[in-house]
């Protein structure tokens, strides 16, 4: 028995992401180029742990539509997509031609392609201009995290009863709680965790995976 979540040494992380699902090729040769072509921005792929986990959400949740904001080189789409059924539809979100023509490319080597439709526009435009009659299941942020609150709110309305958000980076590497840091990115995390938080619309719960990990579930 205990009362809080285990501090991580990079040893038993390392032994956590061993005693997960293996990560396959496709995904392992994401990583590689990605941090090959783009070495300065490869850190914001989420973790092997965190891909997994979205993966068996997605499937045990039977999510069939899904929504993600922030898909840079195709990780966490990957991830999702894999989870819906064949006929399941993922919009992926982005502002980045460069960076999402490398997704492109590993959704056919995934397999995943026919379900995904990648939408080049900043992320609040497109979820804007969504039919009224949108509903997804399931929906992923992880974009520029000042835009946070206002993706939730687009987002929650067309999340059906029932249905789950998953929002990345919500412990800022532990910034959230250093009053010494004030930069707008770390704000944005702060405003939108008591934003969930009040939101009585969701029952939310922030998961230590990766760099913390809110989960969210639609009220009926
Ligand atoms: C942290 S990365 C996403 C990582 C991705 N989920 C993965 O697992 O590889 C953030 C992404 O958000 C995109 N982005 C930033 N501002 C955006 C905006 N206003 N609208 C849509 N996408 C945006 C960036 O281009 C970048 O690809």
């Amino acid at each position: 028995m205990t009362r809080a979540t285990e501090a991580l040494t990079p040893e038993l992380y390392e032994y956590l992401v061993a005693h997960g699902a293996p990560v396959d090729e496709v995904l392992t040769d994401l990583v590689e180029e990605t941090a090959r072509l783009f070495p300065d921005s490869a850190i914001m792929q989420i973790g092997p742990e965190q891909g997994t986990f979205m993966t068996l959400l997605t499937r045990l949740m039977g999510a069939r539509d899904a929504v993600e904001v922030g898909t840079f080189t195709g990780y966490s789409s990957i991830c999702i997509a894999r989870g819906l059924p064949a006929d399941g539809t993922l919009l992926a979100c982005d502002v980045s031609d460069e960076w999402t023509s490398v997704a492109r490319r590993y959704w056919e080597r995934a397999g995943v392609a026919p379900k995904v439709t990648l939408k080049l526009a900043p992320a609040l435009e497109t979820l804007r201009t969504l039919p009224a009659e949108t509903r997804f299941d399931l929906a992923f942020i992880d974009a520029d995290k000042e835009g946070y609150v206002g993706y939730w709110d687009e987002l929650v309305p067309r999340i059906r009863p029932g249905g789950a958000l998953l929002v990345d980076n919500t412990l800022s590497h532990g910034r959230v709680i250093d009053p010494a840091v004030t930069d707008s990115p770390v704000q944005g995390i702060r405003d939108f965790n008591d934003h969930a938080l009040a939101d009585t619309r969701v029952e939310p719960v922030l998961l230590p995976i990766g760099d913390g990990l809110t989960l969210a579930r639609k009220k009926a």
